[in-house]
């Protein structure tokens, strides 16, 4: 089966600077795929450029068997809570998802109520954005992703800013969306978490792949506990040399 992501000798440069450097991976219909990563390593940039946000420098990118960039109908199938979400504050949240599915060419039809009732902000659909907290945002957007029924669904950071009920809704939605067919790539720093949700992995280090493969195959569906998972991290990480301000030579 075509994998609803599939990204191949993915490179993006900022000027001079090689933020991702070659990275492969794929994301199939039905299945979670975790990216992890230290901070600055690369994965923001990666959902951004399967999202069809930021251009790739070099490397094949196909989103539901598309190249990028994306036409519309794909992007209308691709549902994406990235960092920072940008709303319109002055609208209520109800407000905002209609907006955003007039954008993405796709009728209401109960859409927006449906994706906040899922993430637990059906009682604040007619308040303005300005007064939602943090976490409220934060469930907003991942409404946003769901609303659209999405066959690829990308989730960076998703429980960031979220309670413990907050938490357990966002592992119910991803079971209830893998169940209906849809393939996710999520991030997180929670490692648990990870290697609770994902069927594969992808570790990104210093901007290339480090480790990738299965739980099984990696050898973390039978990890003992947090400490384990930690460990197994660090040692996938590239080597760095660390040089000291004194080794450097400054004074
Ligand atoms: N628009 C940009 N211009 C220049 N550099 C950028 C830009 N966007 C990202 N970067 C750089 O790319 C690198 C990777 O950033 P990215 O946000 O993808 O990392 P990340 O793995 O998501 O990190 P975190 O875990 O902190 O969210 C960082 O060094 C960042 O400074």
């Amino acid at each position: 089966m075509t994998p609803v992501l599939s990204c191949r000798g993915v490179v993006k440069t900022y000027g001079k600077r090689t933020v991702l450097d070659g990275v492969s991976l794929s994301v199939e219909a039905g299945r979670v795929t975790g990216l992890l990563g230290l901070n600055g390593a690369g994965k923001t940039t990666l959902m951004r450029i399967a999202t069809g946000l930021v251009a790739p420098t070099a490397g094949e990118v196909h989103v539901l068997g598309h190249a990028l960039p994306m036409r519309p109908p794909v992007l209308a199938r691709v549902g994406a809570a990235l960092d920072a979400p940008a709303f319109y504050r002055w609208m209520t949240g109800r407000g905002m998802l209609r907006a955003l599915l007039d954008t993405a060419g796709l009728p209401d039809e109960g859409r927006a109520d449906r994706a906040l009732e899922r993430v637990g902000l059906a009682d604040a659909a007619g308040r303005r954005v300005r007064t939602f907290s943090q976490g409220m945002r934060q469930r907003l957007a991942i409404a946003a992703a769901l609303m659209k029924e999405p066959a690829l669904l990308i989730l960076d950071e998703p429980t960031n800013g979220l309670d413990p009920a907050g938490v357990r809704l966002i592992r119910g939605i991803i079971a209830e969306e893998t169940a209906r067919g849809a393939g996710i790539l999520i991030s997180s720093h929670q490692l648990d978490e990870i290697a609770r949700l994902c069927d594969s992995i992808v570790m990104i280090s210093q901007g290339v792949v480090s480790a990738s493969g299965t739980i099984e195959q990696l050898g973390l569906g039978a990890t003992d506990g947090p400490q384990d998972l930690e460990d197994w991290f660090f040692a996938q990480q590239r080597t760095v040399v660390h040089t000291s301000v004194r080794e450097g030579g400054a004074a």
